[in-house]
């Protein structure tokens, strides 16, 4: 097929299309709880014990009977330790015969160790700073719904309920297969005609982020034998397979032809710039996409593509960046059939706002990494964007690295 930028798709129906197609079913695994960080339930997770089992104190301070105080303080200058109050701390549990806590800083001992009432005002009643059973969590209350990506307060949350270990979805196995007989591995010192395999270790970054495992397969030379050979291993071992490389019309540009022949879907084209020559097949009920080969257009199609069919998979809401509101410096110019996805330097301004600079094409790939502080999403239809237009911009970095200009 031809590649034609305008029978391309808009990157939300390119998601769409392919998460509609795809019938995921995600294995379920038990995982212990200090394994657990960044995966998804598998279901709703009740709590299976009550905490505290009976109550507790909620100060550290001196147990009493309510009953004692009806009639206002009493005298206890006769009290004993254990008879008439029992020593209770943050978090003891106390004797049966004892139903409300004093705190420490309202009572005082004398010299021969009799006990005194400090504060005159002290109101007990039975209750008074205690914790009753299951005031931390109650058995059978939902401590951590299904599809919930697990924080690590959500994991001590599973601890609280009792739990040693949980219900998890597998992760979903995507391969990764580097492809262009001009690349060799990263950390190689490349010769004439040669380039580095960088993209590799951004995929795997971005993926394990998201709470997929990564494989990541040799690089594979420009032959269509040698790609379909990589393309059925990883089609078997894996549940997304990204080919990375080859989308566009070069004549070793083998992939898109590949994925047309082989998919019982196929897709070429999103109407976004840069990465616009991205290929989206299903193979075997297998998405497989055709990442675009240059750094920057592979970052985007992982971040609007790979990002929401790993959601998709896991039953999770697509992560979102935060966003911030900032002063466009010049002028920017687009084709009206494209969403335009530019990197952006931001500023303060000095009036507490920021200003928002379109980082220039010439500036090289690696520049254009450490420089970009944000994304600006011009959307289809527009073609311009004027200087000194309020726009909105995703953050690529965290705010207060921008703000102290720490990144230049
Ligand atoms: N005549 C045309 N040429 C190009 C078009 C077009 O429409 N007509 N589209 C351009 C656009 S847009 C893009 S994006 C690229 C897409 O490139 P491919 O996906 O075909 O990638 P390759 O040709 O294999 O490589 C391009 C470039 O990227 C480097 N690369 C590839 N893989 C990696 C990797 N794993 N790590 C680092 N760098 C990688 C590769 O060495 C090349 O330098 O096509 C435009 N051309
Ligand atoms: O749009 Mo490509 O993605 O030129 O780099």
């Amino acid at each position: 097929m031809e590649f034609v930028y305008e029978t391309s798709v808009t990157r939300a129906d390119a998601l769409r299309e392919l998460c509609e197609r795809w019938g995921v079913e995600p294995a379920v695994r038990v995982v212990a709880l200090d394994e657990a960080f960044g995966r998804v339930t598998a279901e709703d997770v009740r709590a299976v014990c009550s905490l505290p089992v009976k109550r507790s104190s909620k100060r550290d301070g001196i147990a009493v009977r309510s009953a004692d105080f009806a009639h206002g303080l009493p005298d206890t200058s006769g009290w004993r330790r254990g008879r008439d109050f029992a020593q209770a701390d943050t978090g003891d549990d106390f004797p049966d015969a004892f139903d409300a806590v004093i705190a420490v800083e309202d009572i005082a001992y004398e010299a021969d160790g009799a006990l005194r009432i400090t504060n005159d005002d002290l109101d007990v009643r039975p209750g008074t700073a205690v914790n009753p059973c299951g005031s931390i969590v109650r058995a059978g209350d939902v401590i951590v719904p299904v599809h919930t990506r697990l924080t690590p307060e959500l994991v001590a949350a599973l601890a609280v309920g009792g739990h040693a270990q949980v219900r998890v979805l597998e992760r979903p196995v995507v391969a990764y297969l580097p492809t262009g007989s001009e690349l060799v591995p990263y950390g190689s010192y490349p010769q004439r005609g040669q380039n580095l395999e960088a993209n590799g270790l951004m995929v795997r970054g971005m993926l394990g982020a998201w709470g997929a495992e990564v494989r990541c397969y040799p690089i594979v030379r420009d032959d269509r034998e040698a790609l379909e050979a990589a393309l059925d291993r990883a089609l078997e071992a894996a549940d997304i397979v990204l080919i990375n490389g080859g989308s566009s019309r070069g004549e070793e540009d083998f992939n898109a032809r590949l994925l047309e022949q082989r998919g019982s879907y196929f897709r070429h084209g999103v109407r976004a710039i840069p990465g616009r020559p991205v290929g989206m097949a299903l193979i075997d009920g297998t998405p497989v996409v055709n990442v675009p080969g240059p750094v920057l257009a592979a970052f985007l199609c992982m971040d609007w593509l790979i990002k929401g069919l790993v959601a998709h998979y896991l039953g999770v809401p697509v992560p979102q960046r935060q966003t911030v509101r900032a002063r466009l410096a010049e002028e920017v110019k687009k084709p009206a059939g494209f969403e335009r996805l530019s990197r952006v330097a931001l500023s303060p301004d000095g009036e507490g706002g920021l200003t928002c600079t379109p980082l220039p094409f010439g500036l090289g790939v690696a520049n254009t990494l450490r420089e970009s502080d944000g994304m600006l999403v011009l959307p289809l239809g527009c073609t311009e964007a004027e200087a000194g237009e309020l726009v909105e911009v995703e953050l690529l970095k965290p705010l207060e690295l921008i703000e102290r200009g720490a990144c230049r």
